[in-house]
């Protein structure tokens, strides 16, 4: 039987209130240089060649949005949720019958400016038509402590094995809606892959790059600056 092209599409939460940024505004309008974090993010999709489309879930109330997205280079869906989570489960609920069930959907963080087209056409290439999807991540360098009273180390953590996620993570759209739908606990399920994983299934990690951080912590706007502002 002869399969259509695989068809790639981004999802961008952005719903977010950047608490931990405790700024006067949601972090992913931060500017970061010359441009507010999330067209950064936003600009890294549109430069590759391999996503078909954009769509970027915010807060219904959101009044910053417009002025951000250019006309018709994404779609805006306002129906941002409580947890990152729930703002993803529902804006593949609103691209239902929008998307097919064997389309890509590549799930990234607005406070990930860092990304890039080389990381994005990196992850698609090696994922490849992998049956389950996968995620950027970075291998583990330094010792992990595991943390008692009093901000204490009582154990040392073996780090072999240990990747820390980052995003892109890509899965294809029906495989996300049944992982997300079956979810409950939004304190654990806090990436997309822990859905996929939960219903036993291992993602692809792909090797990721520290200029893809997520953006969190006021000392992070700097070092996304570093790394924004190299070419
Ligand atoms: N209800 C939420 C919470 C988070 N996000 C998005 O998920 C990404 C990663 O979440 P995080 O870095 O935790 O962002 P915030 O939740 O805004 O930060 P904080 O936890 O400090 O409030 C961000 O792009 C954020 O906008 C979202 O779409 N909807
Ligand atoms: C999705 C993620 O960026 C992978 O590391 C991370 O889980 C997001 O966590 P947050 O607490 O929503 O920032």
């Amino acid at each position: 039987m002869k399969h259509s092209a695989p068809r790639y599409f981004a999802l961008i939460p952005a719903a977010g209130i950047g608490a931990r940024m405790a700024s006067g505004s949601p972090k992913q309008y931060l500017p970061i240089g010359a441009k507010p974090m999330l067209r950064h993010t936003l600009d890294a999709f549109l430069s590759s060649g391999l996503i078909a489309h954009t769509y970027v879930v915010v807060s219904a109330r959101d009044e910053y949005i417009d002025a951000i997205v250019p006309p018709g280079a994404a779609t805006v869906l306002r129906c941002g949720g409580a947890s990152r989570m729930e703002s993803v489960r529902n804006a593949l609920r609103a691209l239902e019958g929008e998307l097919h069930e064997h389309d890509w959907v590549l799930v990234h963080d607005a406070a990930r400016p860092g990304l890039n087209a080389a990381l994005i056409d990196k992850l698609i290439a090696t994922v490849g038509d992998d049956p389950v999807g996968g995620l950027l991540a970075l291998p583990v360098v330094d010792t992990v402590k595991r943390s008692g009273a009093n901000a204490t180390s009582v154990s040392t953590v073996a780090r072999d094995g240990l990747w820390l996620a980052q995003t892109p993570q890509m899965f294809r759209y029906k495989l996300l809606c049944d992982a997300l739908a079956a979810a409950t606990d939004a304190s654990v399920i806090t990436d997309d892959a822990s859905a996929v994983e939960a219903l036993g299934l291992s993602p692809k990690l792909v090797e990721g790059h520290p200029r893809n951080l997520k953006v969190t912590l006021p000392a992070d706007i700097r070092i996304a600056e570093m790394y924004l502002a190299a070419p």
